[in-house]
């Protein structure tokens, strides 16, 4: 990679959304659920940027609109500095590639690992000889810790980290220069899920990959991100360095998440913090702090008006980060 990529941004989303239109009828309109809303972040080469947050906050819809699967109904995306439009992705695509959480359920059963990994070239590079083809599988396959042999395997041979692997190779095969890892160990074994990280983070240093590392398991996070990006309902509710997030966390979200969390140091002071109420639904975000209900700080503003992401590299959308400190009354499990 040159100097000049290297120093782009090889995604950028600025105030990137999607709404959904659900429901609605002959007598009835449509609701719009904001599955996301306004999110904006970078990512360099090199660089992972993990989006962290409970069930239903939109991370997979993040991750199928910076895939170009989907098209965003508001803000803008860039790609290797291009703007990604409606009419103008499909050669943009190759650039960004996925990995999904059950390799099992992503790997076409029915061939073989060679075929499987070989079919993204067959489609987007038809001129490609097939020997030159064979070629680059069998340098991917070696490259994520693949044995010759297994090039004609097929997937129901291999345990599921070995399949990842498979999922990997398949994702590298057109030389992207972003993966987007949607939970790519959440179905993997505890002692697999170590050998998959270490993969992807070696992977990374000799590609120079940029990764967009979507989890909710915060012992994973730590292990592999540099910045890192919460959200709730739909919204980043905080952004930072994995440092700042993790030693610092502004937003009582995080600290909440944070505390639920195994520490690095198990001699450390560990209080979990009990959220309260419901995750409210995402057709009824009350005007104000969408955390609001849930949350032991919650101040009259905070029902009236919607923070915005404030600070410098590390930024909270919550009215009171550090000025209130309630820490002493959060409810503890
Ligand atoms: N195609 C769709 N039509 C309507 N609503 C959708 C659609 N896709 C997602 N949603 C809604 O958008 C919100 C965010 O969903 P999303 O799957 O992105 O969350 P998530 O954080 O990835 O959750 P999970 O970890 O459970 O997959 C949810 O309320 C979900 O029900």
């Amino acid at each position: 990679m040159t100097d000049a990529l290297l120093q782009t941004p090889v995604v950028t989303a600025d105030n990137l959304s999607r709404d959904y239109e659900v429901g609605g009828g002959a007598f009835s309109k449509p609701q719009i659920l904001s599955a996301v809303s306004g999110a904006s972040f970078s990512v360099m080469p090199g660089r992972t940027l993990a989006v962290v947050g409970e069930s239903g906050c939109g991370k997979s819809t993040l991750a199928r609109l910076v895939t170009m699967i989907e098209t965003p109904t508001g803000g803008t995306l860039n790609i290797a500095g291009n703007d990604v439009t409606p009419d103008d992705w499909s050669n943009l695509r190759s650039t960004v590639q996925i990995v999904f959480q059950n390799p099992y359920g992503s790997l076409n059963l029915r061939h073989r690992v060679g075929y499987i990994i070989e079919e993204p070239l067959i489609i987007n590079r038809p001129d490609m000889p097939k020997k030159e083809r064979v070629a680059r599988v069998r340098e991917i396959m070696q490259l994520v810790g693949m044995r010759p042999e297994h090039y004609d395997r097929y997937p129901h041979m291999f345990s599921g980290g070995q399949r990842q692997r498979i999922a990997i190779a398949r994702a590298l095969v057109l030389e992207p220069k972003l993966l987007v890892l949607d939970e790519p160990v959440s179905a993997l074994d505890l002692s697999i899920q170590s050998q998959i990280l270490n993969l992807l983070i070696d992977l990374q240093e000799r590609l120079q990959l940029a990764y967009l590392f979507i989890s909710h398991d915060l012992s994973v996070v730590r292990h592999v991100a540099d910045d890192v990006m919460v959200m709730y309902l739909g919204r980043a509710v905080e952004t930072g360095s994995k440092e700042e997030v993790f030693a610092n966390p502004r937003h009582p979200y995080t600290k909440a998440l944070l505390s639920a969390t195994p520490k690095a140091d198990p001699r450390g002071a560990s209080t979990r913090i009990r959220l309260q109420g419901e995750l409210p639904s995402p057709l009824a975000i009350p005007p104000g702090c969408p955390f609001a209900e849930r949350c032991w700080k919650v101040q009259d503003k905070c029902r009236a008006e919607r923070p915005a992401l404030d600070g410098d590299s590390h930024k909270a959308a919550c009215f009171f980060p550090e000025g209130i400190d309630a820490e002493a009354s959060a409810p503890v499990a």
